[in-house]
């Protein structure tokens, strides 16, 4: 049913570089986050120092009532058996086919028989729409079928977190909008918890329960969908919108000079787009995670913008 993931005052550097500090942030079960930032802001190193691969240089992971960065690595390898990762590019093996590549983490890690086995790599092809393309390499399928065929191996041994890196990177936008689906739907079938880092702000927008936004080193907000997409703040606000003014520029932050000549110029930030539906479960049946729209808006006291929470008019 998915298990919280609670990050208190998490600080990472690489010898004299700071990445972030003092992230603290609580992945609710069962929920859907996403964490967006600037390209290089961290967030791949954020998921891998969630996961154990990368030790922060403060700051606890709560998972299960074990703090993380303390385990040993003999309990760090058993707490590391409910995550399940979704790495950018699959990371496939080239040389073995879909199924084996699926049925690796079960050879290595279980002792399920071959028939076993061959019964959860089937369920779990099945999952993503990839039934029949078990023989292929790699190599010999598409970008979305290699993502696909990644979760199906982040998923073989019932993971209780899943961690995607970049699930949309190379997608085209149909693409992309089958993956959204895919993500959704799985959520509402195993109830894990859930932590997407993309760039594809339409993702961040439709998709999660929950947003964070890295920035500058730090965590500049995390929350709910509705708070963050109805948040006045500058720099959430130009990010979850896509604009050009506000304090991110070009080279991450813009200097002081920019914003005072944008600021003397008049130019002011465009009104809040409408908060969009969020993507629903394909078969109707709605998502444990899942909250009436509005909800969040309504019981803070929070107008949404114009328009918001509208059915999309077909074109
Ligand atoms: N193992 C490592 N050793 C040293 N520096 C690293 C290491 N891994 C990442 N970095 C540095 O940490 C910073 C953050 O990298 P990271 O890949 O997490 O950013 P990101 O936000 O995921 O970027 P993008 O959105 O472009 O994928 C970068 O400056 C990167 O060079």
């Amino acid at each position: 049913m998915g298990v919280e993931v609670r990050v208190v005052g998490l600080t990472k550097s690489f010898g004299r570089q700071p990445v972030w500090s003092n992230v603290t942030l609580t992945l609710p079960a069962g929920e859907i986050s996403v964490l967006l930032g600037p390209s290089g802001t961290g967030k791949s190193v954020f998921l891998k120092t969630l996961v154990g691969l990368l030790k922060p240089d403060r700051g606890q992971i709560w998972i299960d009532g074990k703090n993380l960065p303390k385990l040993n690595e003999r309990a760090l390898y058993k707490t590391r058996r409910l995550f399940g990762v979704l790495f950018q590019d699959g990371a496939l093996f080239g040389s073995m086919n879909i199924y084996d590549n699926v049925a690796f983490p079960l050879r290595e890690h279980t002792r399920r028989t071959e028939a076993e086995i061959r019964r959860v790599v089937t369920e779990k092809l099945d999952m993503v729409g990839l039934v029949g393309a078990e023989r292929k390499l790699p190599g010999e399928i598409s970008g979305g079928m290699r993502k696909r065929a990644g979760l199906a191996r982040a998923l073989v041994l019932d993971p209780e977190i899943i961690l995607f890196d970049e699930p949309d990177s190379g997608l085209d936008p149909v693409r992309t909008a089958y993956l959204n689906q895919l993500i959704i739907d799985l959520n509402q079938q195993t109830g894990a918890t859930f932590l997407i880092v993309t760039h594809d702000i339409n993702t961040a927008r439709t998709v999660p329960d929950n947003i964070g936004l890295i920035y500058h080193g730090q965590l500049a907000m995390f929350g709910p969908r509705e708070m963050l997409l109805s948040s006045t703040e500058p720099v959430v606000r130009q990010f979850l919108n896509a604009q050009r003014v506000g304090p991110i520029g070009m080279a991450e932050e813009k200097d002081a000079d920019e914003l005072k000549a944008e600021a003397d110029a008049g130019v002011s930030l465009p009104p809040l787009p409408p908060i969009p539906l969020q993507l629903q479960p394909s078969d109707g049946r709605p998502r444990a995670a899942e909250r009436p729209a509005g909800q969040w808006c309504a019981e803070n006291g929070v107008t949404p913008p114009e328009g918001s929470f509208r059915e999309e008019v077909p074109v």
